[in-house]
């Protein structure tokens, strides 16, 4: 199996709190991968490890056989690794379709000169990046209010939203921090198959971190669990659901 997204033995503390400590993750070709734990657990951390948002303190991020530890967020994205943030960061002011243009627009590369001059080569660029914007609205089912303030669309809608701004920049692996977060029943099952459609869609890999079971057991071929900062096991959805460590730790918390 090509080991997309390999994680080895990574650290990170913040003062005297060891967020994570020495965790190993591998993320294959095409797989959906969960990280799960009680409140606290190291989480998202791990998420800001890999993304380039903290230097870990120790281990190593390998991507595609690359050591990308450490390197800077938008080296990270270009790489291939994308993410949507646990609160919604969506941009005031720009329609969707606009929200969904500027993720991707980074990613073009033309020069000054073209953008001072708005030279062919630049106009070109910007009707694909429009195009290809109005391509993950409509794989997210948004294209019907492109042209609306994201802000005034209900939460699930503004979720897809920042998937879809995610997948404008070309992921080879898509990491989805609680993206289940604030939905109703109903919505978490159509989100469910939003995941699954982007997947089969866009062949990518993708990292899932949630607290909505309903989800994860879904979803995941392969789950991590983390508690306080450590990994406390790691299996199949099955393997996990019967695991006496896991249940004891979510019990503690009161789950
Ligand atoms: N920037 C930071 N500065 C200080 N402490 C931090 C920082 N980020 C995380 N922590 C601490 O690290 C620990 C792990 O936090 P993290 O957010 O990774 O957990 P999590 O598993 O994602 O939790 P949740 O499910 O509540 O989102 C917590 O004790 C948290 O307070």
């Amino acid at each position: 199996m090509d080991n997309r997204l390999v994680i080895k033995n990574i650290a990170k503390s913040f003062g005297g709190v060891k967020a994570v400590q020495d965790i190993s993750i591998e993320v294959g070709h095409q797989q959906i991968v969960s990280i799960i734990g009680p409140n606290g657990a190291g989480k998202t951390t791990v998420f800001n490890l890999i993304s380039g948002i903290y230097p870990v303190d120790q281990g190593s991020v390998t991507f595609l056989g690359e050591n990308i530890t450490n390197r800077p967020q938008h080296l990270i994205t270009r790489a291939g690794i994308a993410r949507t943030f646990q609160n919604i960061r969506l941009f005031k002011g720009l329609t969707v379709l606009e929200n969904v243009m500027t993720a991707h627009d980074p990613m073009i590369r033309y020069n000054l000169l073209d953008s001072l001059l708005a030279t062919p080569k630049k106009r070109r660029m910007d009707k694909e990046n429009q195009q290809l914007s109005e391509y993950y609205l409509d794989l997210v089912g948004l294209s019907a209010v492109k042209d609306e303030d994201p802000f005034n669309l209900p939460y699930g809608h503004q979720r897809k939203l920042e998937i879809a701004r995610a997948l404008a920049t070309y992921p080879k692996v898509l990491l989805l921090d609680e993206p289940a977060a604030g939905l109703n029943t109903v919505e978490v099952q159509d989100l469910i198959k939003l995941i699954e459609k982007i997947h089969r869609t866009l062949d990518i890999s993708i990292v899932i971190i949630d607290h909505r079971m309903e989800l994860i057991m879904d979803l995941s071929e392969k789950i991590y669990v983390l508690n306080f900062g450590k990994l406390l096991a790691e299996g199949t959805p099955e393997e996990i659901q019967n695991n006496d460590d896991v249940t004891k730790a979510y019990i503690g918390e009161g789950y």
